[in-house]
Protein backbone atom coordinates (compact mmCIF):
# COMPACT_ATOMS: atom_id res chain seq x y z
CA UNK A 1 0.00 0.00 0.00
CA UNK A 2 1.66 3.71 -1.09
CA UNK A 3 -0.50 5.83 1.51
CA UNK A 4 -0.29 4.16 4.68
CA UNK A 5 -3.43 5.07 6.98
CA UNK A 6 -3.32 5.18 11.02
CA UNK A 7 -6.22 4.22 13.08
CA UNK A 8 -7.30 0.91 13.78
CA UNK A 9 -9.96 -1.53 13.11
CA UNK A 10 -10.73 -2.50 16.52
CA UNK A 11 -10.33 1.46 17.46
CA UNK A 12 -13.11 2.02 14.93
CA UNK A 13 -15.34 -0.38 16.47
CA UNK A 14 -14.46 0.96 19.95
CA UNK A 15 -15.81 4.24 18.75
CA UNK A 16 -18.92 2.76 17.23
CA UNK A 17 -20.02 1.29 20.31
CA UNK A 18 -19.32 4.49 22.51
CA UNK A 19 -22.34 6.05 20.39
CA UNK A 20 -24.52 6.23 23.49
CA UNK A 21 -27.51 3.70 22.21
CA UNK A 22 -31.16 5.39 22.52
CA UNK A 23 -34.61 3.16 22.97
CA UNK A 24 -36.68 3.83 19.92
CA UNK A 25 -40.52 4.36 21.08
CA UNK A 26 -41.97 2.64 18.35
CA UNK A 27 -40.05 -0.66 18.02
CA UNK A 28 -38.40 -1.16 21.51
CA UNK A 29 -35.07 -2.06 19.84
CA UNK A 30 -31.87 -0.26 20.96
CA UNK A 31 -30.56 2.11 17.97
CA UNK A 32 -27.95 4.74 17.68
CA UNK A 33 -29.08 8.17 17.94
CA UNK A 34 -28.58 8.74 14.16
CA UNK A 35 -29.13 5.34 13.04
CA UNK A 36 -27.25 3.26 10.35
CA UNK A 37 -28.38 4.15 6.70
CA UNK A 38 -31.20 2.47 5.33
CA UNK A 39 -30.85 3.48 2.11
CA UNK A 40 -27.90 4.49 0.38
CA UNK A 41 -26.54 5.12 -3.00
CA UNK A 42 -22.97 4.06 -4.39
CA UNK A 43 -21.75 6.13 -7.60
CA UNK A 44 -19.48 4.24 -9.90
CA UNK A 45 -19.53 0.50 -10.79
CA UNK A 46 -15.82 -0.53 -10.96
CA UNK A 47 -14.07 -2.32 -8.53
CA UNK A 48 -13.94 -0.02 -6.05
CA UNK A 49 -18.19 0.90 -6.09
CA UNK A 50 -18.86 -2.66 -6.38
CA UNK A 51 -16.35 -4.18 -3.35
CA UNK A 52 -18.42 -0.74 -1.50
CA UNK A 53 -21.71 -2.00 -2.32
CA UNK A 54 -20.71 -5.46 -1.42
CA UNK A 55 -18.89 -4.75 2.26
CA UNK A 56 -21.93 -2.41 2.52
CA UNK A 57 -24.36 -5.53 1.92
CA UNK A 58 -22.49 -7.36 4.52
CA UNK A 59 -21.97 -4.62 6.98
CA UNK A 60 -25.84 -3.61 6.86
CA UNK A 61 -27.95 -6.41 5.54
CA UNK A 62 -31.15 -4.77 5.45
CA UNK A 63 -30.08 -1.23 3.79
CA UNK A 64 -31.09 -1.00 0.27
CA UNK A 65 -28.21 -0.33 -1.79
CA UNK A 66 -28.72 1.33 -5.64
CA UNK A 67 -25.24 1.50 -7.87
CA UNK A 68 -25.04 3.87 -10.00
CA UNK A 69 -22.56 3.30 -13.03
CA UNK A 70 -22.43 6.00 -15.97
CA UNK A 71 -21.57 3.58 -18.83
CA UNK A 72 -22.51 0.25 -20.29
CA UNK A 73 -20.47 -2.17 -18.65
CA UNK A 74 -19.27 -2.86 -14.42
CA UNK A 75 -15.53 -3.22 -13.80
CA UNK A 76 -14.04 0.12 -14.58
CA UNK A 77 -10.92 0.02 -15.46
CA UNK A 78 -10.13 -4.18 -14.48
CA UNK A 79 -10.88 -4.94 -18.47
CA UNK A 80 -9.93 -8.42 -19.86
CA UNK A 81 -10.57 -9.83 -22.75
CA UNK A 82 -9.81 -13.29 -24.74
CA UNK A 83 -8.32 -12.64 -28.79
CA UNK A 84 -8.80 -15.61 -31.00
CA UNK A 85 -4.89 -16.26 -32.45
CA UNK A 86 -3.25 -18.97 -34.69
CA UNK A 87 -3.70 -22.76 -32.55
CA UNK A 88 -6.08 -21.36 -29.80
CA UNK A 89 -6.89 -17.87 -28.10
CA UNK A 90 -4.73 -15.02 -25.51
CA UNK A 91 -6.28 -12.66 -22.94
CA UNK A 92 -5.08 -9.09 -23.15
CA UNK A 93 -5.39 -6.68 -20.41
CA UNK A 94 -6.35 -3.08 -20.97
CA UNK A 95 -5.89 -1.99 -17.33
CA UNK A 96 -4.28 -3.32 -14.19
CA UNK A 97 -3.03 -6.90 -14.65
CA UNK A 98 -1.72 -8.28 -11.56
CA UNK A 99 -1.37 -7.85 -7.66
CA UNK A 100 0.94 -8.15 -5.05
CA UNK A 101 0.37 -10.18 -2.35
CA UNK A 102 1.45 -9.40 1.27
CA UNK A 103 0.31 -6.85 3.94
CA UNK A 104 -1.13 -4.66 0.90
CA UNK A 105 -3.35 -7.13 -0.08
CA UNK A 106 -4.96 -8.40 2.85
CA UNK A 107 -8.06 -7.50 2.31
CA UNK A 108 -8.28 -8.82 -1.22
CA UNK A 109 -6.86 -12.29 -0.64
CA UNK A 110 -9.84 -12.41 2.33
CA UNK A 111 -12.53 -11.16 -0.53
CA UNK A 112 -11.21 -13.59 -3.01
CA UNK A 113 -12.24 -16.47 -0.36
CA UNK A 114 -15.32 -15.01 0.74
CA UNK A 115 -15.94 -15.18 -3.22
CA UNK A 116 -15.00 -18.49 -3.89
CA UNK A 117 -12.21 -17.71 -6.09
CA UNK A 118 -9.26 -19.40 -4.89
CA UNK A 119 -9.37 -22.27 -7.27
CA UNK A 120 -9.04 -19.41 -10.26
CA UNK A 121 -6.15 -17.54 -8.82
CA UNK A 122 -2.86 -18.39 -10.64
CA UNK A 123 0.31 -17.21 -8.81
CA UNK A 124 4.16 -16.34 -10.76
CA UNK A 125 6.60 -17.65 -7.88
CA UNK A 126 8.62 -15.16 -6.51
CA UNK A 127 11.99 -17.20 -7.75
CA UNK A 128 10.63 -16.54 -11.32
CA UNK A 129 12.62 -15.14 -14.24
CA UNK A 130 9.31 -11.85 -14.05
CA UNK A 131 10.14 -11.61 -10.24
CA UNK A 132 14.00 -11.26 -10.25
CA UNK A 133 14.36 -9.51 -13.72
CA UNK A 134 13.24 -6.10 -13.82
CA UNK A 135 14.68 -3.61 -15.86
CA UNK A 136 15.00 -0.18 -16.68
CA UNK A 137 15.88 1.09 -20.32
CA UNK A 138 19.19 3.44 -19.60
CA UNK A 139 20.33 5.51 -21.53
CA UNK A 140 20.29 2.85 -24.67
CA UNK A 141 20.33 -0.54 -23.04
CA UNK A 142 18.27 -2.81 -20.57
CA UNK A 143 19.62 -2.37 -17.23
CA UNK A 144 18.77 -5.32 -14.85
CA UNK A 145 17.89 -3.92 -11.55
CA UNK A 146 19.66 -5.95 -8.70
CA UNK A 147 17.22 -8.54 -6.31
CA UNK A 148 18.68 -8.42 -3.28
CA UNK A 149 17.28 -12.15 -2.46
CA UNK A 150 19.03 -13.80 -5.34
CA UNK A 151 22.27 -11.55 -6.23
CA UNK A 152 25.42 -11.55 -4.56
CA UNK A 153 26.68 -8.09 -2.76
CA UNK A 154 29.42 -8.17 -5.28
CA UNK A 155 26.82 -8.37 -8.56
CA UNK A 156 25.24 -5.61 -6.57
CA UNK A 157 27.94 -3.31 -6.12
CA UNK A 158 29.60 -4.18 -9.97
CA UNK A 159 26.41 -3.39 -11.53
CA UNK A 160 26.24 -0.39 -9.75
CA UNK A 161 29.60 0.53 -10.51
CA UNK A 162 28.87 0.19 -14.04
CA UNK A 163 25.52 1.50 -15.25
CA UNK A 164 24.88 4.89 -15.95
CA UNK A 165 21.87 4.40 -14.27
CA UNK A 166 22.81 3.78 -10.96
CA UNK A 167 24.95 7.25 -10.72
CA UNK A 168 24.53 9.39 -7.43
CA UNK A 169 23.41 6.37 -5.83
CA UNK A 170 26.49 5.31 -3.75
CA UNK A 171 27.18 9.26 -2.76
CA UNK A 172 24.35 9.74 -2.32
CA UNK A 173 23.63 7.26 0.07
CA UNK A 174 26.98 7.89 1.57
CA UNK A 175 26.27 11.41 2.18
CA UNK A 176 22.55 11.32 3.16
CA UNK A 177 22.86 11.25 6.90
CA UNK A 178 25.22 14.33 6.69
CA UNK A 179 22.18 16.86 4.60
CA UNK A 180 20.46 19.30 6.05
CA UNK A 181 17.43 18.76 7.99
CA UNK A 182 14.38 19.23 6.68
CA UNK A 183 13.40 23.20 7.18
CA UNK A 184 10.24 23.29 9.50
CA UNK A 185 8.15 24.91 6.95
CA UNK A 186 8.32 22.80 4.44
CA UNK A 187 4.79 20.94 4.03
CA UNK A 188 5.26 18.66 1.23
CA UNK A 189 7.63 18.38 -2.16
CA UNK A 190 7.83 16.84 -5.40
CA UNK A 191 9.63 12.82 -5.54
CA UNK A 192 12.22 14.16 -7.11
CA UNK A 193 12.82 17.45 -5.24
CA UNK A 194 13.35 14.71 -1.92
CA UNK A 195 15.61 12.86 -3.63
CA UNK A 196 17.36 14.94 -4.64
CA UNK A 197 17.59 17.16 -1.45
CA UNK A 198 18.53 13.68 0.19
CA UNK A 199 20.61 11.52 -2.20
CA UNK A 200 21.45 13.08 -5.87
CA UNK A 201 19.33 14.90 -8.33
CA UNK A 202 20.24 11.97 -10.64
CA UNK A 203 18.74 9.12 -8.89
CA UNK A 204 14.70 10.44 -9.02
CA UNK A 205 15.36 11.72 -12.99
CA UNK A 206 16.49 8.35 -13.39
CA UNK A 207 15.53 5.03 -11.47
CA UNK A 208 12.68 6.77 -9.54
CA UNK A 209 10.68 8.31 -12.50
CA UNK A 210 11.07 5.00 -14.10
CA UNK A 211 9.36 3.29 -11.22
CA UNK A 212 6.78 5.98 -10.85
CA UNK A 213 6.13 5.19 -15.06
CA UNK A 214 5.12 1.68 -13.68
CA UNK A 215 2.83 2.59 -10.89
CA UNK A 216 1.12 6.24 -11.47
CA UNK A 217 2.57 6.87 -15.32
CA UNK A 218 3.62 10.21 -13.72
CA UNK A 219 6.15 13.33 -13.43
CA UNK A 220 8.33 12.41 -10.61
CA UNK A 221 8.60 16.42 -10.28
CA UNK A 222 4.94 16.86 -9.39
CA UNK A 223 4.04 13.76 -7.80
CA UNK A 224 4.17 14.48 -3.64
CA UNK A 225 6.54 12.54 -1.51
CA UNK A 226 4.52 13.20 1.60
CA UNK A 227 1.63 11.23 -0.23
CA UNK A 228 3.43 8.70 -2.12
CA UNK A 229 6.46 7.91 0.19
CA UNK A 230 4.83 8.55 3.67
CA UNK A 231 7.59 6.27 5.09
CA UNK A 232 10.34 7.96 3.81
CA UNK A 233 8.89 11.74 4.91
CA UNK A 234 8.43 10.66 8.34
CA UNK A 235 11.62 9.21 9.07
CA UNK A 236 13.32 11.94 8.04
CA UNK A 237 11.14 14.29 10.17
CA UNK A 238 11.84 11.94 13.07
CA UNK A 239 15.78 11.12 12.48
CA UNK A 240 16.85 14.54 10.72
CA UNK A 241 17.97 12.19 8.18
CA UNK A 242 16.51 8.73 6.86
CA UNK A 243 19.34 6.72 7.14
CA UNK A 244 20.14 8.32 11.00
CA UNK A 245 16.10 7.28 11.78
CA UNK A 246 16.79 3.86 10.06
CA UNK A 247 19.82 2.90 12.34
CA UNK A 248 18.50 4.80 15.41
CA UNK A 249 15.27 2.70 15.62
CA UNK A 250 14.24 0.27 18.37
CA UNK A 251 12.89 -2.88 16.65
CA UNK A 252 9.59 -2.62 18.72
CA UNK A 253 9.07 0.35 17.18
CA UNK A 254 7.82 -1.76 14.15
CA UNK A 255 8.02 1.56 11.51
CA UNK A 256 7.50 -0.44 8.45
CA UNK A 257 4.08 -1.67 9.69
CA UNK A 258 1.44 0.55 11.34
CA UNK A 259 -0.10 -0.96 14.00
CA UNK A 260 -3.64 -1.50 11.74
CA UNK A 261 -2.20 -3.57 9.38
CA UNK A 262 -0.47 -5.60 12.34
CA UNK A 263 -4.09 -6.19 13.82
CA UNK A 264 -5.62 -6.42 9.94
CA UNK A 265 -2.36 -9.20 9.37
CA UNK A 266 -3.21 -11.00 12.88
CA UNK A 267 -7.33 -11.08 11.68
CA UNK A 268 -6.70 -12.28 8.25
CA UNK A 269 -4.62 -15.18 9.49
CA UNK A 270 -6.95 -15.88 11.53
CA UNK A 271 -9.59 -16.58 8.55
CA UNK A 272 -7.18 -17.09 5.33
CA UNK A 273 -6.96 -20.72 4.45
CA UNK A 274 -3.54 -21.77 5.57
CA UNK A 275 -2.97 -23.57 1.72
CA UNK A 276 -3.87 -20.06 -0.18
CA UNK A 277 -1.76 -18.42 2.44
CA UNK A 278 1.17 -20.40 1.73
CA UNK A 279 0.49 -19.97 -2.08
CA UNK A 280 0.23 -16.28 -1.76
CA UNK A 281 3.60 -16.27 0.38
CA UNK A 282 5.70 -18.03 -2.47
CA UNK A 283 4.36 -15.64 -5.41
CA UNK A 284 5.72 -12.33 -6.35
CA UNK A 285 2.01 -11.78 -7.98
CA UNK A 286 -1.16 -13.04 -8.53
CA UNK A 287 -4.00 -13.14 -11.20
CA UNK A 288 -7.12 -14.87 -12.28
CA UNK A 289 -7.17 -17.66 -14.74
CA UNK A 290 -9.56 -15.45 -17.14
CA UNK A 291 -7.88 -12.15 -15.93
CA UNK A 292 -8.69 -9.84 -13.24
CA UNK A 293 -11.65 -8.57 -14.66
CA UNK A 294 -12.87 -12.19 -13.46
CA UNK A 295 -12.89 -10.91 -9.71
CA UNK A 296 -15.31 -7.77 -10.67
CA UNK A 297 -17.30 -10.24 -12.69
CA UNK A 298 -17.95 -12.30 -9.80
CA UNK A 299 -18.29 -9.66 -7.24
CA UNK A 300 -21.26 -8.13 -10.07
CA UNK A 301 -22.57 -11.20 -9.47
CA UNK A 302 -22.68 -11.42 -6.05
CA UNK A 303 -23.99 -7.84 -5.40
CA UNK A 304 -26.58 -8.82 -8.12
CA UNK A 305 -28.00 -11.54 -6.44
CA UNK A 306 -28.51 -9.52 -3.36
CA UNK A 307 -32.81 -8.66 -3.14
CA UNK A 308 -31.35 -5.42 -1.59
CA UNK A 309 -29.58 -4.30 -4.15
CA UNK A 310 -30.10 -2.62 -7.61
CA UNK A 311 -27.59 -1.63 -10.58
CA UNK A 312 -28.11 0.89 -12.66
CA UNK A 313 -25.90 1.08 -15.88
CA UNK A 314 -26.04 3.70 -18.59
CA UNK A 315 -27.26 6.00 -15.40
CA UNK A 316 -24.56 8.99 -15.26
CA UNK A 317 -25.68 10.85 -11.96
CA UNK A 318 -25.42 15.15 -12.90
CA UNK A 319 -26.20 16.11 -9.24
CA UNK A 320 -25.82 15.58 -5.71
CA UNK A 321 -26.51 17.66 -2.86
CA UNK A 322 -27.46 17.81 0.47
CA UNK A 323 -31.26 18.05 1.39
CA UNK A 324 -31.93 19.47 5.34
CA UNK A 325 -35.86 18.38 6.16
CA UNK A 326 -37.82 20.01 8.75
CA UNK A 327 -37.08 19.00 11.98
CA UNK A 328 -32.91 18.61 10.99
CA UNK A 329 -33.56 15.07 9.25
CA UNK A 330 -30.58 14.86 6.59
CA UNK A 331 -31.07 13.12 3.41
CA UNK A 332 -29.07 13.26 0.38
CA UNK A 333 -30.48 14.15 -3.18
CA UNK A 334 -28.99 12.01 -6.19
CA UNK A 335 -30.03 13.54 -9.71
CA UNK A 336 -29.78 11.54 -12.81
CA UNK A 337 -30.80 12.95 -16.34
CA UNK A 338 -34.09 11.66 -15.61
CA UNK A 339 -34.86 11.89 -12.06
CA UNK A 340 -34.06 12.40 -8.36
CA UNK A 341 -33.64 10.26 -5.27
CA UNK A 342 -33.40 11.25 -2.05
CA UNK A 343 -30.48 8.85 -0.15
CA UNK A 344 -29.66 8.71 3.78
CA UNK A 345 -25.94 7.91 2.57
CA UNK A 346 -24.04 8.04 -0.74
CA UNK A 347 -21.05 6.63 -0.89
CA UNK A 348 -18.42 8.43 -4.36
CA UNK A 349 -16.18 6.05 -6.18
CA UNK A 350 -15.72 7.66 -9.00
CA UNK A 351 -13.08 10.26 -9.89
CA UNK A 352 -12.37 13.07 -7.45
CA UNK A 353 -12.38 15.73 -9.93
CA UNK A 354 -15.91 14.49 -11.56
CA UNK A 355 -17.35 14.15 -8.03
CA UNK A 356 -16.43 18.23 -7.67
CA UNK A 357 -18.16 18.69 -10.73
CA UNK A 358 -21.33 17.09 -9.26
CA UNK A 359 -21.37 18.47 -5.74
CA UNK A 360 -22.04 21.97 -7.01
CA UNK A 361 -24.04 25.12 -5.40
CA UNK A 362 -25.45 27.72 -7.77
CA UNK A 363 -22.55 26.44 -10.25
CA UNK A 364 -19.69 26.46 -8.06
CA UNK A 365 -18.50 23.37 -6.49
CA UNK A 366 -18.49 22.70 -2.93
CA UNK A 367 -15.32 20.59 -3.33
CA UNK A 368 -13.00 23.15 -4.65
CA UNK A 369 -9.86 21.20 -3.79
CA UNK A 370 -10.89 17.94 -5.77
CA UNK A 371 -11.22 20.34 -8.84
CA UNK A 372 -7.75 20.22 -8.82
CA UNK A 373 -6.83 16.45 -9.13
CA UNK A 374 -5.36 15.83 -12.43
CA UNK A 375 -5.92 12.36 -13.82
CA UNK A 376 -3.51 11.30 -16.84
CA UNK A 377 -4.31 9.10 -19.75
CA UNK A 378 -2.82 6.24 -21.26
CA UNK A 379 -2.84 3.88 -24.10
CA UNK A 380 -2.04 0.28 -23.21
CA UNK A 381 -1.40 -1.57 -26.40
CA UNK A 382 -1.73 -5.30 -26.26
CA UNK A 383 0.35 -7.63 -28.88
CA UNK A 384 0.67 -11.39 -29.28
CA UNK A 385 3.26 -12.84 -32.18
CA UNK A 386 3.45 -16.58 -32.74
CA UNK A 387 7.42 -16.65 -31.95
CA UNK A 388 7.67 -17.67 -28.74
CA UNK A 389 11.70 -16.53 -28.49
CA UNK A 390 11.01 -13.28 -29.63
CA UNK A 391 12.31 -11.31 -26.33
CA UNK A 392 16.30 -11.34 -25.99
CA UNK A 393 16.29 -11.21 -21.93
CA UNK A 394 13.48 -13.04 -19.72
CA UNK A 395 11.63 -10.98 -17.03
CA UNK A 396 9.20 -8.81 -15.80
CA UNK A 397 9.39 -6.18 -18.87
CA UNK A 398 10.92 -2.63 -18.51
CA UNK A 399 10.42 0.93 -17.75
CA UNK A 400 11.56 3.79 -19.24
CA UNK A 401 12.69 6.98 -17.05
CA UNK A 402 12.04 10.42 -18.23
CA UNK A 403 15.85 11.05 -18.86
CA UNK A 404 15.53 9.54 -21.94
CA UNK A 405 15.42 11.87 -24.70
CA UNK A 406 12.65 12.71 -27.58
CA UNK A 407 15.03 10.95 -30.20
CA UNK A 408 15.32 7.80 -28.12
CA UNK A 409 11.41 7.63 -27.17
CA UNK A 410 9.44 10.27 -29.40
CA UNK A 411 6.51 7.84 -29.14
CA UNK A 412 6.25 8.52 -25.45
CA UNK A 413 6.48 5.12 -24.03
CA UNK A 414 6.00 4.69 -19.70
CA UNK A 415 7.56 0.88 -20.35
CA UNK A 416 6.86 -2.85 -21.97
CA UNK A 417 5.28 -6.21 -19.94
CA UNK A 418 6.28 -9.15 -21.08
CA UNK A 419 3.19 -10.37 -20.22
CA UNK A 420 4.13 -14.38 -21.46
CA UNK A 421 6.68 -14.41 -18.89
CA UNK A 422 4.85 -12.59 -16.21
CA UNK A 423 1.98 -14.84 -15.68
CA UNK A 424 1.34 -18.32 -16.82
CA UNK A 425 -1.96 -19.94 -17.47
CA UNK A 426 -3.80 -17.40 -19.29
CA UNK A 427 -3.49 -18.42 -22.60
CA UNK A 428 -4.00 -21.35 -24.82
CA UNK A 429 -1.72 -20.91 -27.53
CA UNK A 430 2.18 -20.48 -27.76
CA UNK A 431 4.12 -17.29 -28.76
CA UNK A 432 5.05 -13.77 -27.43
CA UNK A 433 2.41 -11.67 -25.24
CA UNK A 434 3.63 -7.68 -24.88
CA UNK A 435 1.85 -4.49 -23.50
CA UNK A 436 3.94 -1.31 -24.24
CA UNK A 437 1.94 1.73 -22.15
CA UNK A 438 1.70 4.80 -23.87
CA UNK A 439 1.23 8.50 -22.00
CA UNK A 440 0.94 9.18 -19.04
CA UNK A 441 1.91 12.59 -17.58
CA UNK A 442 4.01 12.98 -21.26
CA UNK A 443 0.02 13.08 -23.15
CA UNK A 444 -0.80 16.40 -19.93
CA UNK A 445 -2.91 19.04 -21.57
CA UNK A 446 -3.30 17.01 -25.00
CA UNK A 447 -6.86 17.57 -26.01
CA UNK A 448 -6.57 14.61 -28.63
CA UNK A 449 -4.61 11.10 -28.47
CA UNK A 450 -3.34 9.08 -31.05
CA UNK A 451 -5.40 6.81 -33.09
CA UNK A 452 -5.95 2.88 -31.87
CA UNK A 453 -4.00 2.17 -35.75
CA UNK A 454 -1.58 4.98 -34.63
CA UNK A 455 -0.78 3.75 -31.15
CA UNK A 456 0.03 -0.17 -32.36
CA UNK A 457 1.72 1.42 -34.62
CA UNK A 458 4.01 3.61 -32.01
CA UNK A 459 4.30 -0.05 -30.05
CA UNK A 460 6.14 -1.45 -32.65
CA UNK A 461 8.56 1.07 -33.43
CA UNK A 462 9.37 1.22 -29.73
CA UNK A 463 10.08 -2.56 -29.83
CA UNK A 464 11.79 -2.26 -33.15
CA UNK A 465 14.01 0.19 -31.98
CA UNK A 466 14.56 -0.90 -28.27
CA UNK A 467 14.66 -4.62 -28.40
CA UNK A 468 14.78 -4.79 -32.53
CA UNK A 469 11.76 -6.87 -32.80
CA UNK A 470 10.61 -6.57 -36.35
CA UNK A 471 8.22 -9.75 -36.52
CA UNK A 472 4.57 -8.59 -37.37
CA UNK A 473 1.88 -9.55 -34.40
CA UNK A 474 -1.18 -11.92 -35.26
CA UNK A 475 -3.16 -10.24 -32.59
CA UNK A 476 -3.02 -6.40 -31.27
CA UNK A 477 -5.34 -4.45 -29.58
CA UNK A 478 -5.03 -0.73 -28.39
CA UNK A 479 -7.33 0.59 -25.64
CA UNK A 480 -7.13 4.60 -24.23
CA UNK A 481 -7.62 4.97 -20.83
CA UNK A 482 -8.84 8.03 -20.41
CA UNK A 483 -7.83 10.33 -17.31
CA UNK A 484 -7.36 6.34 -15.58
CA UNK A 485 -4.54 7.50 -12.89
CA UNK A 486 -5.29 10.10 -10.44
CA UNK A 487 -2.27 11.68 -9.43
CA UNK A 488 -0.88 12.76 -5.98
CA UNK A 489 0.15 15.82 -6.92
CA UNK A 490 1.99 17.91 -3.74
CA UNK A 491 -0.65 19.15 -1.37
CA UNK A 492 -2.24 16.14 -1.50
CA UNK A 493 -2.43 15.35 1.76
CA UNK A 494 -3.36 18.94 2.82
CA UNK A 495 -6.14 19.40 0.29
CA UNK A 496 -7.36 15.71 1.26
CA UNK A 497 -7.60 17.22 4.80
CA UNK A 498 -9.21 19.83 3.96
CA UNK A 499 -12.34 17.76 2.06
CA UNK A 500 -12.69 15.59 4.73
CA UNK A 501 -13.57 19.12 7.05
CA UNK A 502 -15.77 20.08 3.83
CA UNK A 503 -17.83 16.59 3.48
CA UNK A 504 -18.67 17.30 7.08
CA UNK A 505 -19.91 21.18 6.86
CA UNK A 506 -21.04 20.68 3.57
CA UNK A 507 -22.60 17.47 3.65
CA UNK A 508 -22.59 16.64 7.18
CA UNK A 509 -20.74 12.99 6.43
CA UNK A 510 -23.45 11.68 4.48
CA UNK A 511 -21.14 11.42 1.57
CA UNK A 512 -18.32 9.62 1.97
CA UNK A 513 -15.30 9.03 -1.02
CA UNK A 514 -13.39 5.96 -1.87
CA UNK A 515 -11.64 4.95 -4.47
CA UNK A 516 -8.20 5.18 -6.21
CA UNK A 517 -8.18 9.86 -6.03
CA UNK A 518 -7.88 9.84 -2.69
CA UNK A 519 -5.92 6.81 -0.48
CA UNK A 520 -3.74 4.46 -2.85
CA UNK A 521 -4.07 4.20 -7.06
CA UNK A 522 -3.50 0.23 -6.39
CA UNK A 523 -6.08 -2.35 -7.32
CA UNK A 524 -5.46 -3.74 -3.23
CA UNK A 525 -6.02 -0.17 -1.99
CA UNK A 526 -9.04 0.19 -3.46
CA UNK A 527 -10.45 -2.56 -1.99
CA UNK A 528 -9.22 -1.99 1.51
CA UNK A 529 -10.75 1.57 1.07
CA UNK A 530 -14.18 0.27 0.42
CA UNK A 531 -14.22 -2.67 2.80
CA UNK A 532 -13.27 0.71 5.69
CA UNK A 533 -15.91 2.39 4.26
CA UNK A 534 -18.80 0.32 5.15
CA UNK A 535 -17.73 0.35 8.30
CA UNK A 536 -19.40 2.79 11.50
CA UNK A 537 -21.65 3.86 8.19
CA UNK A 538 -24.13 5.37 11.50
CA UNK A 539 -21.14 7.97 12.72
CA UNK A 540 -21.70 10.57 10.25
CA UNK A 541 -20.07 13.73 12.06
CA UNK A 542 -16.74 11.28 12.28
CA UNK A 543 -16.31 9.35 8.82
CA UNK A 544 -15.53 10.58 5.33
CA UNK A 545 -13.42 8.05 3.92
CA UNK A 546 -10.88 10.60 4.58
CA UNK A 547 -10.50 10.62 8.36
CA UNK A 548 -7.45 8.48 8.31
CA UNK A 549 -5.20 10.63 5.74
CA UNK A 550 -1.75 10.84 7.33
CA UNK A 551 -0.96 14.10 9.55
C1 LIG B 1 -2.35 0.72 -17.39
C2 LIG B 1 -1.20 1.04 -16.86
C3 LIG B 1 -0.90 1.17 -15.44
C4 LIG B 1 0.32 1.68 -14.96
N1 LIG B 1 0.29 1.65 -13.61
C5 LIG B 1 -0.88 1.17 -13.16
C6 LIG B 1 -1.67 0.85 -14.30
C7 LIG B 1 -3.05 0.29 -14.24
C8 LIG B 1 -1.23 1.01 -11.75
C9 LIG B 1 -0.20 0.25 -10.98
N2 LIG B 1 0.78 -0.54 -11.46
C10 LIG B 1 1.51 -1.04 -10.42
C11 LIG B 1 0.98 -0.55 -9.23
C12 LIG B 1 1.57 -0.84 -7.86
C13 LIG B 1 0.73 -1.53 -6.95
C14 LIG B 1 0.06 -2.78 -7.44
O1 LIG B 1 -1.18 -2.84 -7.33
O2 LIG B 1 0.73 -3.70 -7.89
C15 LIG B 1 -0.10 0.25 -9.57
C16 LIG B 1 -1.00 1.02 -8.65
C17 LIG B 1 2.68 -1.92 -10.52
C18 LIG B 1 2.80 -2.56 -11.83
N3 LIG B 1 3.18 -1.89 -12.94
C19 LIG B 1 3.22 -2.75 -14.00
C20 LIG B 1 2.81 -4.04 -13.53
C21 LIG B 1 2.70 -5.28 -14.36
C22 LIG B 1 2.51 -3.90 -12.16
C23 LIG B 1 1.96 -4.93 -11.19
C24 LIG B 1 2.77 -5.97 -10.69
C25 LIG B 1 4.23 -5.79 -10.40
O3 LIG B 1 4.66 -4.82 -9.74
O4 LIG B 1 4.96 -6.66 -10.83
C26 LIG B 1 3.59 -2.41 -15.38
C27 LIG B 1 3.32 -1.02 -15.81
N4 LIG B 1 2.31 -0.24 -15.41
C28 LIG B 1 2.38 0.98 -16.00
C29 LIG B 1 3.50 0.99 -16.85
C30 LIG B 1 3.95 2.12 -17.70
C31 LIG B 1 4.08 -0.27 -16.76
C32 LIG B 1 5.26 -0.69 -17.52
C33 LIG B 1 6.05 -1.67 -17.39
C34 LIG B 1 1.47 2.10 -15.77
Amino acid sequence: MLLRRHGSLLGSSLNSLSTRPILCSQCHHHRYSTGPPQNIAVIGGGITGLASAYYIAKEQPTARITVYEAGPRLGGWLHSSHVEVPGGRVLFEHGPRSLRPGMGALVTTTLIQELGMIPDVIYTDKTAASAVNRFIYYPDHLVRLPHPTTDSMLEIAFSILREPLFSGVIPGLIGEAFRPTRPESLDDESVASFFARRLDPRIPQNIVSAVLHGIYAGDVNQLSIRAIFPLLWTLEKQGGSVIGALATRRPEDNITVPRRDRELLAETKKVLDPEFMVALGKASIFSFRNGLQQLVDRLAEIVAGKKRVTTRLDTPVTHIELEEAAGGDKKIKVSTESESQTYDMVVSSIFSKKLSELCTSDSKTLLPELAKTHAVTVMVINLFYTNPKLVPVEGFGYLIPQTIPFQQNPERALGVIFDSDSIKGQDIATGTKLTIILGGHWWDGWSTYPTEEEGIAAARSVLQRHLRITDEPVAAQAKLQKDCIPQYTVGHISRMKQTHTRLMHRFKGRLRVVGNSYTGVGVNDCIRASRDIAQDLDQYNQKSGLEAIPS
